[in-house]
């Protein structure tokens, strides 16, 4: 049966009980103990492609429900026993016998020992609160870097390429700054799905991207763009610089091919370089280096193409 407590009151008592199980309050276990708790009814599980932030926005406010709570009930409480103590004073003033003196006096310390109590115990409570938010803060992170990163690679998504091609463009423009992209895309990479499986294509593009970060700076982005095709976004670079990064990859990738299930597959790839112009957008920068690219697989493959101006 549904419990009737608010629900402000039921998330305080999942977040305790979370915390007597030392269990770690994720979304999950949250979900779990709080309809075990409440006897309702969970809804239709949303998935994490819905919305993979909704259900930590939940325990965050759960959590904030949980501190507002404590404190009221802490104030609240203080109140009480002030006011008590007030009252047992007022009693000691007019107190005529030492033994009953005595005996107030004892109640009044016993009563501040209450506060002391009563500020431990919500202190305890705040304190399993504050760990709930730092789990919580740790997933948001996570969450976050997941929604920028490619699953299969862990490079960049397109979702996260937009707002740094924006961001780096803006840098450019206002700073002076060089700023060039390069277009990959993996030469023959079905004949490899065909040859070794699918499997081996997904590690393929694994054994690109590790070997790619290797080879990059720290301020170099790698974005996969789409199947077996990656974004290089190169700050500080002219297509000279972006050149050298293609040769420098050519070099690792090619004394480094996959190694998978005891056979060595070979890897090549074809790219194409724009530098930004003048009045250029990301988009455009972009959509320049693709067709630098293509002109590359027309070539021959194995190559790099510049894009035209
Ligand atoms: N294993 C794997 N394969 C993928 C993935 N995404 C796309 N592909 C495959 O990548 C292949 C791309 O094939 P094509 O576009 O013909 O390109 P290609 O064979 O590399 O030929 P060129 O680019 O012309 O050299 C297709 O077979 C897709 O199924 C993925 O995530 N994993």
């Amino acid at each position: 049966m549904a419990s009737s407590k608010p629900v402000s009151e039921l998330a305080r008592a999942t977040l305790l009980h979370l915390t007597e199980l030392g269990l770690t309050p994720t979304p999950e276990n949250y979900s779990m103990h709080y309809y075990k708790i409440s006897g309702e009814t969970p809804p239709e599980k949303l998935s994490q492609a819905d919305n993979p932030c909704l259900e930590i926005m939940l325990l965050v406010r759960t959590s904030l429900d949980s501190i507002t709570h404590t404190t009221a009930n802490c104030a609240s409480e203080i109140g009480k026993q002030n006011q008590e103590i007030r009252h047992s004073i007022d009693d000691l003033s007019a107190a005529q016998e030492k033994q009953e003196m005595l005996k107030i006096l004892a109640n009044i310390v016993e009563k501040a020992n209450a506060i002391f109590g009563t500020v431990e115990s919500s202190r305890n409570e705040l304190l399993a609160t504050k760990l709930s938010l730092d789990s919580l803060n740790a997933e948001l992170q996570e969450t976050r870097l997941q929604l920028n990163e490619d699953p299969l690679t862990g490079a960049q998504n397109r979702r996260a390429m937009d707002k740094i091609l924006a961001r780096e463009v803006a840098l450019s423009i206002r700073t002076g700054a060089r700023l060039s992209v390069t277009m990959i895309d993996i030469d023959h990479f079905k004949k490899i799905n065909d040859d070794y499986g699918h499997d081996a294509g997904d590690k393929l593009l694994l054994h690109l991207t590790m070997v790619a970060k290797s080879v990059l700076r720290e301020s170099d982005v790698l974005v996969r763009y789409g199947g077996e095709e990656f974004l290089l976004i190169l700050p500080d670079s002219d297509t000279k610089g972006a050149e050298f990064v293609l040769n420098r990859l050519k070099q690792v990738i090619q004394k480094s091919p996959l190694i998978y299930n005891d056979k060595s597959i070979k890897i090549t790839f074809s790219a194409g370089i724009a530098q930004l112009k003048p009045n250029e957008n990301g988009h455009a920068l972009t959509l320049r280096a693709d067709a630098a690219l293509y002109a590359a697989k027309d070539a021959g493959r194995n190559c790099f193409k510049l894009a035209a101006e």
